[in-house]
């Protein structure tokens, strides 16, 4: 998809010459082969989660700028979470929590420095790093003290990982479960029902980046 984008970005600055650069997106539509009882269907698909996508930027005097994307990817822990350590002042209302479900939808840009031996391999091995990252083992987990504290490990690992990539941007909107807890109604909140919000909710953002970056170097 990469290769096929900046393929594209190129045709348009070498065709015209009254073009300077072209931006070229591109996003894949996740769709998977269904399954029935472990058998692949034969022409019956659905759209999965978490899409890749691609940004590329091509220039006449610059060099050619290759990000790539993951978005839409939703996941969720019932355990091992928590929100502490945070700065407070007299205005902070917020208590400190050490057990809560933590839920997210990932958006994630990454962008490259070298090319690496294939982008569709690349995109894998990035998802691969955040979902790991998130999660933890299988049987213990992670702890989580704060999404800040997740998404940040989750785009250093990334960073160790894939000497060629530059900079990585994460987004995750921290998808609130709260315990109902009615004692007035005799509802007390024993770890087991909690309501799904959408709204309101943070943002949670960082962007990290190599140190002595080149302003994504030739590729
Ligand atoms: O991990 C969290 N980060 C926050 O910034 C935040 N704010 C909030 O109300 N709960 C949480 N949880």
């Amino acid at each position: 998809m990469e290769e096929f984008a900046i393929l594209l970005g190129e045709h348009f600055v070498k065709t015209y010459p009254q073009v300077t650069g072209s931006e070229i997106t591109i996003i894949e539509k996740p769709w998977e082969p269904y399954r029935i009882n472990g058998k692949i269907h034969h022409h019956g698909f659905k759209l999965g989660k978490g899409s890749h996508f691609c940004e590329i930027q091509v220039s006449k005097n610059k060099p050619t700028v290759v990000c790539s994307g993951l978005e839409g990817l939703s996941v969720l822990k019932t355990t091992q979470s928590g929100f502490e350590g945070f700065v407070r002042d007299n205005y902070t209302l917020l208590p400190e929590v050490r057990e809560r479900i933590l839920a997210t939808e990932v958006l994630s840009v990454w962008c490259y420095k070298s090319k690496p031996s294939c982008y569709n391999k690349a995109f894998e091995t990035v998802k691969q790093i955040l979902l790991d990252v998130f999660f933890g083992p299988p049987d213990a987990g992670v702890y989580s003290p704060s999404v800040q504290n997740t998404l940040y490990l989750m785009g250093e690992r990334v960073l160790q990982r894939l000497p060629e990539i530059e900079s990585i941007k994460l987004s995750m909107p921290n998808l609130h479960f709260i315990p109902v807890n009615m004692p007035k109604v005799g509802v007390e909140f024993n770890h087991d029902v909690y309501l799904p919000t959408d709204e309101p909710h943070g943002t949670i953002e960082a962007s990290l980046t190599r140190k002595n970056w080149s302003r994504h170097s030739k590729l």
